[in-house]
């Protein structure tokens, strides 16, 4: 199994958000996580990365996750989270190569390698244009394009991203959605993508799981399911048990 939830309970204090969630990844895949505002979707996350407490079990690549000290490093799991700032002046190119942080030692500097590799990754998304640009001046979605190219290079088995296409233009959110499906089939990924964009899913090889239902399994994604999954989310929230 690349992906095992067990009976997994979670939340804050006496608000559990979680409950009981089981499913399996058995191979490679791209999984929608949807659902309302504050269905949990982040909390989810928050227990692969071992911020939060939470009952049961998360096994990745037969690792269970409560005992497996950083994860990142050991290439297994890497996060995009839904906001992610920088006060002080970067090239863009110097950002994104330190997505190659796991194969140096501490203090080894970037070659030209590690900058050829960071820029076929800013060019499979467009941005080579942007290369040299100071990334505080771009805009919000250029920065997220930005940031995803940095985790591409990472180069995890896993990655968890938290609305990736949330500030994209109608191009970009299918280019990257499409791209994201490129890199399950080819490279044998796995992505969780936290998303609301509903509609850009309808063409995609994968699973969602709505964790606004009363008990959320992975479906997998076709017109039907996506156009379902979008009229119970337009129905509203079920009140809470
Ligand atoms: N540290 C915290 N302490 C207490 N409650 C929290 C904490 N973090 C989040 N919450 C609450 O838990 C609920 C779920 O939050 P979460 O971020 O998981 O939602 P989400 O499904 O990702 O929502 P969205 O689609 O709006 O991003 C929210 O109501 C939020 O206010």
């Amino acid at each position: 199994m690349i992906v095992d939830a067990q009976n997994l309970v979670a939340g804050y204090g006496q608000r559990v958000l979680i409950r009981n969630l089981s499913f399996s990844i058995p191979s490679p895949a791209f999984v929608a996580i949807i659902g309302h505002n504050g269905a949990g979707k982040t909390t989810l996350f928050r227990a692969f990365q071992g911020k939060i407490d939470y009952e049961g079990q998360l096994l990745v690549q037969g690792h269970n996750l409560r005992h497996l000290s950083n994860p990142s490093a050991k290439g297994l799991l890497a996060y995009l989270p839904q906001k992610n700032t920088i006060n002080f002046p970067i090239k863009v190119h110097d950002l994104v190569v330190m997505g190659l942080f796991r194969k140096k030692r501490f203090f080894e500097h970037y070659g030209p390698d590690d900058y050829a590799l960071a820029a076929r990754t800013l060019e499979q998304l467009q941005l080579s244009h942007l290369i040299d640009h100071d990334f505080t001046t771009l805009s919000g979605g250029e920065q997220q394009l930005v940031w995803l190219a940095q985790l591409m290079l990472q180069d995890a088995g896993i990655n968890l991203l938290d609305e990736p296409t949330q500030q994209l233009d109608v191009y970009y959110k299918s280019k990257v959605f499409s791209l994201l499906q490129e890199w399950v089939v080819q490279s044998g990924k796995t992505i969780l993508c936290i998303t609301h964009d509903l509609q850009n899913l309808q063409s995609l090889r994968g699973y969602l799981l709505n964790l606004s239902k009363p008990t959320p399994v992975l479906e997998a994604i076709s017109p039907e399911a996506v156009q379902e999954n979008q009229a119970f989310l337009e129905a509203g929230r079920q009140p809470a048990l």
